[in-house]
């Protein structure tokens, strides 16, 4: 009896906790169900009623940003685009609120100079959090008016004749790197990791045009304080942050606990350090006779004191090094890669190169850039395998932007064009435009000069390689002068060879077309 008497009291509680529980239970369940109901008819809403409807794509990618998010994380994004736009044609629909486009005769539109076309909040996470103030430089800030601010004090020290008069320091760069492989790499039985090496050589090579001073990369012959293992993850967090820009300011500029890439330190420490340095006149490795960006970037403290301070001087010194070693080393080993898996593109560019070229010293520029089948390897790179292979986002203007087919894309909408996508477009470069041929670049048998003209003119409209318009990238030059430069001294000193002439190397096709491989053999040049 006791514990009948007793039973009912605990179960009376238990009942009641469960009646409770039910009830809220049911409560949450109900709060739950109205939520996703709710989600549910906003997505439905803005999905039926969304201007973009009328244009093909995945379905998903036409709900949610989570349908592109997740292209990002696979890491194979722009063969993925591109196999849509052969499924669905020159426009694509990759998100609620985008269009990808194929569409070479508008990159003059969407890419020019009138300040109207703006890039999209994808770019703003590539900022930084400086005195507690989100800091834009100039590929991030999206502002074009503060963009034309920011660009103005420097601008002209990317020019041909100021890149021009950083020779002697590439000099000093290849030399070494040359020197260096010869030491490590040259004797019989020894393989080199070239894709590697392109890569330290790259950021070598901005470390001496930029502050006179190496890294030290090719010297450990490894990236030793792990710099460029963190550029790569700040660019992939860029591309996936992209998608969703909000997520930023859950990630990275959470005050609280940040948790966006690791930043590169040791870039900004060796920024400072150097400026410092030049400022206090305690600056070893800086000869006047041979100008580097820094002293520039000095120069420039005086030319614009309303816009350039000591802590400008290092965002520009930062943006040469973050903006400019990847993108060229990518260029450097899809050459290799390229032109090593095909023998006879591999043998015109080395007769050609050995013509004209020494051995064992770096080529002069205007000698390397008097090459024409080099110029054609080198263009031909850029449309394969472009550095940047993913959307180039821009808001429509108010006005709206006319389509080849009639139709028009309201203003506040996002396009834009991928470099990887354009530059294979099968109605300018043919039907053989996926395939990698410098030879196209050439002049056709029987093709007259002025057809030869309209031809390349025509094409550079679909060579969105290094941008367009008021962001074209501001490197262009400098990167160009390095690829041209030492791709032809490799050339002429080495035989270089492909240690496995079948081998596939790894990519990561995400805002950088990344890669690693190209295992190469390199011996003394026998002929
Ligand atoms: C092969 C090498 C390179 C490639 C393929 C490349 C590609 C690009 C592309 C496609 C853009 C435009 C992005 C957009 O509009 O969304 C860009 C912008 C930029 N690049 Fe490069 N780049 C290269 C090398 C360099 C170098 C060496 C530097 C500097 C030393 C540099 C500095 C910049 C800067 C500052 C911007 C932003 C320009 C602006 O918005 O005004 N790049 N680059």
């Amino acid at each position: 009896m006791a514990s009948a008497s007793q039973g009912p009291a605990w179960d009376w509680d238990w009942d009641l906790a469960v009646v409770i529980g039910g009830a809220q239970t049911h409560k949450l369940g109900a709060l739950v169900l109205a939520s996703a109901a709710a989600l549910f008819s906003w997505f439905f809403i803005s999905y039926q009623t969304s201007p973009l409807k009328r244009y093909p794509g995945p379905f998903l990618a036409g709900w949610t940003n989570l349908w592109r998010l997740w292209q990002v994380v696979r890491a194979d994004y722009g063969p993925t685009i591109k196999r849509l736009h052969e499924k669905y044609g020159p426009v694509v629909r990759i998100g609620p609120n985008l269009l990808d486009l194929d569409l070479p005769e508008l990159t003059r539109t969407i890419y020019n100079t009138d300040g109207k076309w703006v890039k999209s909040d994808f770019y703003k996470n590539s900022s930084s959090v400086i005195n507690g103030k989100i800091t834009y430089h100039m590929f991030s800030e999206t502002d074009n008016v503060e963009h034309a601010r920011m660009k103005r004090p420097v601008v002209r020290h990317y020019s041909v004749p100021s890149v021009l008069a950083t020779e002697p320091h590439m000099d000093k760069v290849i030399q070494e790197f040359i020197d260096l492989l010869q030491e490590r790499y040259a004797g019989p039985g020894k393989t080199c990791q070239f894709g590697d090496w392109l890569g330290y050589y790259a950021w070598d090579f901005l470390g001496i045009v930029t502050f006179s001073k190496k890294f030290g990369y090719m010297d450990k012959g490894a990236d030793f304080d792990g710099t460029l293992a963190i550029g790569d993850k700040s660019i992939d967090y860029l591309a996936l942050c992209g998608q969703m820009p909000w997520t930023d300011y859950w990630l990275d500029k959470n005050p609280v606990y940040p948790l966006g890439p690791p930043n590169i330190s040791n870039v900004t420490n060796i920024a400072v350090a150097n400026l410092t340095a030049r400022l206090t006149g305690t600056d070893k490795n800086f000869d006047p006779a041979k100008p580097d960006f820094l002293q520039y970037f000095i120069e420039s403290k005086s030319t614009h004191p309303d816009i350039v301070d000591d802590s400008a001087v290092v965002g520009y010194l930062l943006l040469n090094l973050i903006a400019g070693a990847d993108t060229t080393a990518i260029t450097m080993r899809a050459l290799f890669y390229y032109t090593l898996k095909n023998p006879r593109v591999w043998k015109k560019l080395q007769d050609e190169v050995r013509a004209h070229i020494a051995p064992g010293k770096p080529a002069p520029h205007a000698q390397a850039r008097a090459l024409p089948y080099l110029e054609a390897v080198v263009r031909e790179t850029l449309r394969y395998h472009p550095s940047v292979s993913m959307i180039m986002e821009r808001i429509v203007p108010a006005g709206g932007l006319a389509l080849p087919d009639g139709s028009v894309v309201p203003g506040g909408s996002h396009v834009g064009m991928n470099p990887y996508i354009v530059g294979r477009n099968k109605g300018i470069f043919g039907p053989d435009a996926d395939e990698f041929d410098p030879d196209r670049w050439l002049q056709r048998a029987g093709e007259s000069d002025e057809a030869l003209r309209d031809r390349m003119t025509l094409w550079n409209t679909a060579n969105l390689a290094f941008g367009a318009g008021s962001r074209i990238c501001l490197g262009r030059n400098l990167s160009q002068m390095e690829v041209y430069k030492v791709v032809p001294t490799l050339i002429a000193t080495f035989d270089i060879e492909l240690a496995d002439p079948n081998e596939v190397w790894w990519s990561s096709a995400r805002w950088f077309y990344r890669t690693k491989g190209v295992v190469c053999n390199l011996r003394p040049r026998r002929g």
